[in-house]
């Protein structure tokens, strides 16, 4: 079993959940195996006119693939084992279900299961296994069971793991930021710290919201990652794995590494 299990969520969708994990993998990995996992994502990538042909993709999961590390002597994860549940619709993961005709609404008891066996056969391979949550806290997965639930069931109240929280840095974020370490608190589990995500334009008033961010949550800041302006993601994402590694490091390198260590008690 991992020494730590590290559940990402973030202040929402598309705030940089992926680009943390994918920075904490190849971090974690200089230490140990680290191991990424995506449980439920929800969007394919497919190619445009035009474009060279390839087969359809999860993004998260090609970036969770990419940068893991299996300990040495171990095999390179395939794509099932990193994002056991691909939906194809980029929306609500409960949505994309139904549209496709799973029936999540009258039974999460096959997708729980699917899901955190394929959790815990990672977990088994690694020292830090990363697990990527779908949008927010809360979003909701399946009759009885949302994120939160799953957050809980990946690393429960007690572990040696928590939870990472991404804030995307845009006004709204100290709300949200502050109500989810609550929830995070409500669900027994433990915030191990916070990274702040910078978009393209930056935040007015940055440096103020980052202070307020570090006086009013309850956990160490791990990191501020800037938007790396000049990164190819999309061909990367597409057609090279070691220039994903590449742009993960570099956004790792504005992680503190020795902070991220303490929270994980290493
Ligand atoms: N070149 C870049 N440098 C830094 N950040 C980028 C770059 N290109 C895109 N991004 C950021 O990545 C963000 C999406 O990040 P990411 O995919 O990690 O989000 P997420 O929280 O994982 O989303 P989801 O909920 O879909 O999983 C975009 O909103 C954008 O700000
Ligand atoms: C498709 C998207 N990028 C995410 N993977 C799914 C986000 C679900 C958000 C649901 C919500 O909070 O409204
Ligand atoms: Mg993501």
């Amino acid at each position: 079993m991992p020494e730590s299990t590290i559940f990402i969520t973030g202040t929402d969708t598309e705030v940089g959940k992926t680009w943390v994990s994918a920075a904490l993998l190849q971090l974690l990995g200089r230490h140990g195996a680290a191991l990424g996992c995506k449980p439920v994502s929800a969007g394919q990538t497919h190619p445009q006119p035009g474009e060279a042909p390839f087969a359809p993709f999860n993004e998260d999961v090609r970036w969770l693939q990419a940068c893991s590390v299996p300990a040495v002597g171990d095999a390179p994860l395939l794509d099932a084992q990193v994002g056991p549940i691909q939906l194809d619709e980029p929306c609500a993961p409960h949505i994309a279900a139904a549209r496709q005709g799973l029936s999540w609404d009258q039974d999460a008891a096959p997708l729980r299961s699917t899901v955190l066996g394929a959790v815990e056969a990672l977990a088994a391979r690694s020292r830090w296994l990363v697990v990527e949550g779908v949008g927010g806290w809360a979003v909701p997965l399946a009759q009885g069971w949302d994120s939160a639930a799953l957050a809980r069931d990946v690393c429960p109240p007690g572990s040696t793991g928590g939870v990472v929280l991404v804030v995307g840095l845009r006004l709204g974020c100290l709300n949200h930021a502050l109500l989810t370490a609550q929830a995070v608190a409500a669900s027994g589990l433990r915030l191990l710290g916070w990274v702040a995500k910078s978009g393209p334009q930056p935040m007015a008033h940055e440096a103020e919201n980052l202070a307020t961010l570090d006086a009013l949550l309850p956990a160490p800041r791990l990191g501020h990652i800037p938007w790396l302006g000049d990164a190819d993601v999309g061909h990367a994402l597409r057609y090279d794995a070691a220039a994903l590694r590449a742009l993960a490091m570099r956004a790792a390198s504005h992680l503190d590494q020795a902070r991220l260590l303490r929270a994980l008690g290493s």
